[in-house]
């Protein structure tokens, strides 16, 4: 299905529209973590690289961190390798994690570089392993309520802001692959979500966005009436112990940079073209906000004259 066409004033209306939030996020970094799952077809791929230009033009500085589960499952069968994730997590071998590695890096990331720079000389790809970006260990998690061994999974344990602050500074858009050394220079394989959550921690994000495949967060999952536009930390802390799969490790992951400082993170429709500019620009909000409620956001209350 086609968009209806605008008229030109309804198209002026829209960019008018915009204005407060262009003032408000201006000069901020928004941390948008694009997800495997999200990454449909080339032309939403191309919408989202359109975005992340748009955001750099208009003054904000987006830091994109991307996934790659999917493509890296698409591989490791094409290689007759089985994938197993537990707890929401893939079980890395250390044959798993050099196909981890050659995907994000090699193959998605490089992906986006390239869509990126289609409009100008911006993008710049980098993993947790350049400059120190990230320092990892490892990590068990939960299954079925016991600390559990799966491989090569780390979490981030240090991040290096001046790694990806100084390509911003540059005027770049850093494109995060996330796979990082431990102390001893092993390297780890780290969730999307959760080394997101770390860098908007670490680097003063204004905002997490992470785009996925579904609308938002369902606290009742699979009931779609139970669709969630709002939750507070403590109420998703409460709730994370009862979430599924892909959700545990975004969830986790949301909770994290909220508490560490990052005023908002949003879980949106990535399937739905340009929706980081709705999130950003307009009152509608979308997806699930994860924030101290009550809270001065994007989507709600916008006051003049913020910087
Ligand atoms: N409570 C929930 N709310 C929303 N989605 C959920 C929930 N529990 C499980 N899911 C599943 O989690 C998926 C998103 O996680 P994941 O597949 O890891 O996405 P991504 O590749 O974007 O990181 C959704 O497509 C949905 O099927
Ligand atoms: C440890 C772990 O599970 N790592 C993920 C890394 C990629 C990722 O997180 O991709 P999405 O955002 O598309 O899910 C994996 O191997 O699939």
């Amino acid at each position: 299905m086609t968009a209806p066409e605008l008229s030109a004033s309804q198209k002026a209306h829209t960019l008018a529209g915009a204005l407060p939030w262009l003032q408000r996020f201006h000069g901020k970094i928004v941390v948008v973590k694009y997800g495997g799952n999200a990454m449909v077809d080339d032309e939403l791929k191309r919408a989202f690289a359109e975005d992340m230009v748009f955001l750099r033009t208009t003054g904000i500085q987006p830091v994109v961190v991307h996934g790659g589960g999917p493509q890296i499952t698409a591989m490791l069968s094409k290689l007759g390798m089985t994938g197993e994730f537990r707890g929401g997590f893939r079980v890395t071998t250390p044959e798993v994690m050099d196909v981890v590695r050659m995907v994000l890096f090699g193959q998605v990331g490089r992906e986006l570089v390239g869509l990126i720079n289609s409009h100008g000389p911006y993008a710049v790809g980098i993993s947790g392993e350049d400059a120190h970006l990230f320092t990892a260990s490892k990590r068990e998690v939960m299954v079925d309520g016991v600390l559990t061994d799966i491989g090569l999974v780390g979490d981030v344990t240090s991040v290096n802001p001046d790694a990806v602050l100084d390509l911003v500074a540059a005027g770049r858009i850093p494109v995060v692959s996330t796979i990082a050394p431990d102390a001893d220079g092993v390297v780890h394989n780290i969730n999307a979500d959760t080394a997101a959550a770390a860098l908007a921690e670490a680097i003063g994000a204004e905002k997490l966005v992470v785009l996925t495949d579904v609308e938002g967060l369902y606290t009742d999952w699979p009931d779609r009436s139970s669709l969630t536009s709002e939750i507070d930390p403590d109420a998703l802390a409460a709730l994370l112990p009862s979430l599924d799969a892909g959700m545990v490790p975004k969830m986790e992951a949301c909770l994290r940079a909220v508490l560490g400082g990052v005023p908002s993170a949003h879980v949106i429709d990535g399937r739905v073209p340009h929706s980081v500019l709705v999130e950003l620009f307009t009152g509608e909000g979308i997806g699930t906000m994860v924030a101290k409620l009550p809270v001065s956001d994007s989507n709600t209350t916008v006051t003049g004259g913020l910087s």
